[in-house]
């Protein structure tokens, strides 16, 4: 009998994750690592990058690891070359991210810069790397972690959420052009998970009662509820799916009364 349900492992397979030594991108690099991939970590801490390559190496996992800033996306993919010059990248995730929340009328220009070249533009140029080397082999995925709040209004910073809807639209834009080299372009949108970036929040319980109340399911995400759609966007299970934005968020989104 023929089979229909499709492979989840990343054997053979080169992912690229920035950064990935902690919350969802952690969860990401180890969900790979456990579907046979090949890592490639980025993040800025060289002793976070260590320990993470030594768990994962000690588990048979093969990992380059790259320490600094995404917002010098020229100095990490240099660094990349050097190691992946004849080698193509199969899988690249877009998850390092940050927020400096505050009301639109007290946005630095400062801040701006930082949020927007931190979570949009290394994105795009990362993507646009990626991209070359994946036009060689005709196949690859890219997944930019977005939030909900590049979908819907949240008060958690303006700035913040216009760099996650751009990189929906970006998404959309960059799977139209590279389609036709089998490339697929997908995104993330969590709603709250519990992570570094979301630990002050999450420890307000009336913040969180305000989630909850806004959460259908009634709940905060589990990390490995994240990480499984991170592997079936980097799996065969997705090849037909580009362009698109899955909502990991409870409900959230689709909660209007
Ligand atoms: N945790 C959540 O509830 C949600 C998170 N997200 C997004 O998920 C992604 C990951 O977020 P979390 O794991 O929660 O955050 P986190 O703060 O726990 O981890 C973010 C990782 O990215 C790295 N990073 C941040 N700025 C960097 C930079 N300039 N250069 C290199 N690495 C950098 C950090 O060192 C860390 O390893 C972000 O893009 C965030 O916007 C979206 C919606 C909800
Ligand atoms: C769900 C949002 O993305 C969430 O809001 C925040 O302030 C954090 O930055 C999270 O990303």
């Amino acid at each position: 009998m023929e089979s229909y349900l499709p492979s989840f492992d990343l054997k053979g397979k080169v992912a690229a994750i920035t950064g990935a030594t902690k919350g969802i991108g952690r969860a990401i690099s180890i969900a790979y690592a456990e579907a046979g991939a090949e890592l490639i970590l980025v993040s800025r801490t060289e002793s976070d990058l260590e320990s993470l390559k030594e768990e994962l190496e000690a588990r048979g996992t093969k990992v380059f690891t790259v320490a600094g800033d995404v917002q010098k996306y020229e100095e990490i993919i240099g660094k990349i070359e050097e190691q992946y010059k004849d080698k193509t990248i199969d899988v690249w995730v877009n998850n390092a991210g940050m927020n400096i929340r505050s009301e639109a009328e007290k946005v630095t220009e400062e801040e701006w810069n930082q949020i927007v070249q931190t979570n949009m533009k290394s994105a795009f140029f990362f993507s646009q790397y990626a991209a070359k080397k994946m036009k060689s082999s005709g196949y690859g995925k890219i997944i930019n972690m977005s939030s909900v709040g590049g979908h819907v209004a949240l008060r958690t910073g303006v700035v913040y959420a216009m760099t996650k809807a751009a990189l929906i639209q970006m998404t959309k834009t960059l799977a139209l052009e590279w389609g036709k080299h089998g490339i697929r372009v997908n995104a993330i949108g969590p709603w709250y998970f519990p992570t570094a970036l979301t630990e002050k929040l999450l420890q307000d319980e009336d913040y969180v009662n305000d989630i909850l109340a806004q959460t259908p399911l009634k709940r905060i995400g589990e990390l490995k509820e994240l990480a499984g759609t991170a592997v079936f966007l980097a799996t065969e299970a997705s090849d037909y799916m580009t362009g698109q934005t899955l909502f990991v968020d409870g409900g959230m989104t689709i909660y209007g009364f």
